[in-house]
């Protein structure tokens, strides 16, 4: 799967008033999950588009495998996408819709039983698409961007609207697809989607890039050399260690996270005080808390609470 690569150079989109995208470039290797991620409006669906041809960059351009999508001999062989799983015609059975595909690109008909299997949709894809739930359309969707066996996918919140056995199923068909060496680019604007999934991910907001780095460069920056202390007596570790220099945060009702002193430290000074305490340990930070460290600074990526909104 030499041709396997997603690029993206300097690419700029407008929409009247509206920057989506400035000036962002980014590159999917082989072999690779990348996440693409950022809050809502931050510019993914519209890079998306961009890379499949359907929006026209104002400048810069996306490749696949190397050649802009119009340049593709062979499109559904090269790439697939989901982008709208709901774009489907409600009379239409799933099989059919996909048999359509194959037959109008000259693909056998075998391939469409091949990847309703591999989306578990074999029996459903025999009824007709208006009574299928979102979970349903979002595995046909994803059997017909499988459907010409291409090099690179490009899936838009694939992981909407499916219940957590679907979140688990995708996440696993992801894996397995990187593995044979496909490029993968998946849009979430939940960091915790892609947690056990992306191998690398290009954080963008405003249609800026923010951060393009493996996921264990992430985590073990935001890890930091904090510790992490579960204790019964939070208020009092607390006063205690902070009195020695150390900066504690809360993490939840008996665990803080303790920068500044080394665990042997806070474990002497605990001890020594009489303040109970169960684990010591080195924290390690989760997607969503590097997704909060990595934005932090980016005051127009505070989420609004609904205690904002109803202050005057
Ligand atoms: N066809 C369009 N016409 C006008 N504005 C558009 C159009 N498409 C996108 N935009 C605007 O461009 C910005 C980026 O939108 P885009 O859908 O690419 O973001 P996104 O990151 O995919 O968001 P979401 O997570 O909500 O899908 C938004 O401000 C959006 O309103």
């Amino acid at each position: 799967m030499s041709d396997a690569t997603i690029e993206v150079r300097n690419l700029r989109k407008r929409f009247g008033r509206t920057l989506a995208v400035d000036g962002l470039s980014f590159t999917v290797e082989p072999g690779t999950v990348t996440g693409f991620v950022g809050p809502n409006g931050a510019g993914k669906s519209t890079t998306l588009r961009t890379v499949l041809g359907l929006d026209a960059p104002d400048e810069g351009e996306a490749l696949i495998g190397g050649r802009p999508y119009a340049a593709l001999r062979t499109p559904l062989l090269e790439v697939g996408a989901l982008l709208d799983a709901a774009a489907l015609h409600p009379s239409r059975r799933g099989r059919d819709h996909l048999r359509w595909m194959a037959h109008s690109h000259g693909l056998p008909a075998h391939r469409v039983d091949a990847v309703l299997e591999q989306v578990g949709m074999e029996t459903a894809a025999r009824r007709r698409a208006g009574g299928y739930s979102l979970g349903m359309r979002q595995r046909l969707g994803i059997a017909a961007a499988l459907l010409g066996d291409p090099p690179v996918l490009l899936l838009d919140e694939p992981a909407n609207g499916l219940d957590p056995e679907g979140i688990q199923w995708i996440r696993g068909l992801l894996r397995h697809l990187a593995a044979e060496g496909r490029a993968i680019l998946v849009s979430s604007h939940l960091m915790s989607e892609l947690e056990d999934t992306a191998d690398h991910l290009v954080v963008i907001g405003r249609g800026r890039l923010i951060a393009d780095t493996t996921v264990a460069d992430l985590l073990a920056a935001a890890s930091g050399d904090r510790v992490r202390l579960r204790t019964d007596s939070r208020a009092q570790a607390m006063e205690l260690l902070a009195r020695e220099g150390a900066t504690v945060a809360v993490v939840d009702r008996d665990t803080l996270t303790v920068t500044g002193l080394p665990a042997q430290r806070i474990v002497e000074l605990l001890t020594s005080a009489g303040v109970p305490f169960a684990e010591v340990g080195a924290h390690r930070a989760g997607l969503e808390e590097a997704y909060m460290e990595l934005t932090r600074d980016a005051a127009e990526f505070t989420a609004t609470t609904d205690a904002d909104e109803v202050t005057p």
